[in-house]
């Protein structure tokens, strides 16, 4: 079980679990729209075993069961995500009323289990309709998404505990255009440098959109992690510091100084979209809370064979999780505290963290990898860090992007030929924390 307990936190900290609507629902049916990551999986070689979400955890169907497990773990809230196609088939237009009836059900059975909706407009399953207009590539995508969120926003807007427009910016700009390893699978830095700029404007827009519309408690969801060089060299030491600015700084400078990062517009160079600086004022738009993603570190060394971005990751000597990320529980206190110190003392959600591991109920690793978080959370706020809550990564085994099915985060296992949900031991330690028993169900 975990070392540290709940009154640790004080009563007013929220503990949760996180998911999102491609990696868990399936229900591609009553109207629901194609998205980047159906067309994405559908393409053989992008994703590990050719898998897919057709039909992933069949959360579609299965949902009241693992609001059940939410309630049952003692949780105080659920972070969920809204699929943009199921709500708006097209993207722009007409609405889909069994999406809506959907979320309306799937809210509702929240609230009834005393679990807090805290709702993430977008996390990656972009209408395909929309990417067949350009996409996150086309600046038209601000107005497209500020549409969706006022939607969104007059059908659950007063039943939501909080709400994010986007999780993780640098996922769906440089892992997604730059790296091409996520939908859609650019491999272009003119696109990856417009991409980095329109996704912040389209989070912007968005914030004033749901301004206007009376909606509070917004916020965005960034992932971050602690990016260090690979040697004591020079040469290393500016690779590390490159990628801080690629992979963090680009985002909090952008969303909370309103500028991009010197060194980082320097290797974007000429591709950046025309007077974005006249952007920058929406870009970063007032919030009411700052969501932080954080599971690694890491490790970068100077590589002199790259136009640009000259650097290439090294592989380090920590232990490693099943996906081989790194276990590194201080870089969450750094990151924590680095935010209040440096940027923005507003309200601070532990939005995702967890580890994934092999297969199995037993999972006396990930256990372990919780408490040290939790431990880094403490510090953080022992430290000044206004930090109100933590969402584990994640409540359900679930379809990992590249990866597929193959590699499984949940507190809870998932048998996809039988959909059967078998709560694991790290599961029962939150469970033992938030509630005092370990009472199975
Ligand atoms: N260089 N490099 N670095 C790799 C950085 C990976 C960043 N990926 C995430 O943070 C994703 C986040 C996502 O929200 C969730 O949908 C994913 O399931 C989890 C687990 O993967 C995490």
């Amino acid at each position: 079980m975990f070392t540290h307990k709940r009154a640790d936190f004080g009563q007013d900290f929220i503990f949760g679990a996180a998911t999102a609507s491609y990696q868990i629902e399936g229900g591609q049916t009553d109207g629901r729209g194609s998205s980047i990551w159906d067309t994405f999986s559908a393409t053989p070689g992008n994703v590990r075993d050719g898998d897919t979400g057709r039909v992933a955890c069949d959360h579609y169907n299965r949902w009241p069961e693992d609001l059940d497990l939410l309630a049952d773990g003692g949780f105080d809230a659920y972070r969920f995500s809204f699929a943009w196609p199921r709500l708006i088939p097209e993207g722009t237009g007409a609405a889909n009323p069994k999406g809506i009836d959907f979320y309306d059900r799937l809210i509702d059975g929240m609230l009834e289990r005393g679990l807090k909706p805290f709702a993430t407009l977008y996390h990656w399953d972009l209408p395909s309709a929309l990417q067949d207009r350009g996409g996150w590539m086309n600046r038209d995508i601000a107005a497209w998404f500020a549409d969706y969120a006022v939607l969104v926003n007059s059908r659950f807007g007063d039943r939501l505990a909080a709400t994010a427009t986007i999780n993780e910016p640098w996922c769906v700009a440089y892992l997604s255009h730059m790296l091409g390893i996520h939908a859609p699978g650019y491999r272009d830095i003119r696109a990856a440098a417009r991409v980095s700029h329109n996704v912040l404007l389209t989070h912007g827009t968005a914030i004033a959109a749901l301004r206007a519309e009376g909606a509070k408690n917004l916020g965005i969801v960034c992932n971050f992690e602690s990016a260090q060089p690979a040697s004591d060299s020079p040469e290393d030491r500016e690779a590390g510091r490159l990628w801080d600015g690629v992979f963090n700084r680009w985002y909090l400078d952008g969303l909370f100084k309103g500028r991009y990062p010197d060194d980082v517009l320097a290797q974007f160079g000429p591709h950046m979209p025309q007077a974005y600086t006249d952007d920058m004022a929406v870009v970063s738009a007032p919030l009411d809370w700052f969501g932080i993603n954080y599971y690694s570190r890491s490790l970068w060394a100077h590589d002199p064979r790259r136009s640009a971005f000259p650097l290439r990751q090294v592989e380090g000597p920590l232990e490693k999780t099943a996906i081989g990320w790194e276990i590194y529980p201080q870089g969450l206190e750094d990151i924590l505290t680095r935010i209040s110190d440096d940027y923005t003392k507003l309200p601070l959600y532990v939005t995702e963290n967890g580890m994934a591991e092999v297969e199995g109920t037993d999972d006396p690793r990930r256990v372990a990898y919780y408490d040290a978080h939790l431990g880094s959370v403490l510090a953080a706020r022992q430290r000044g860090a206004d930090v109100r809550g933590y969402f584990g990564w994640s409540l359900l085994d679930n379809f990992e992007w590249a990866e597929g099915y193959d590699k499984r985060f949940g507190l809870v296992h998932v048998d996809y030929q039988t959909q059967k949900r078998t709560p694991k031991t790290s599961y029962r330690a939150f469970q033992t924390l938030l509630t005092g028993a370990n009472n199975p169900r």
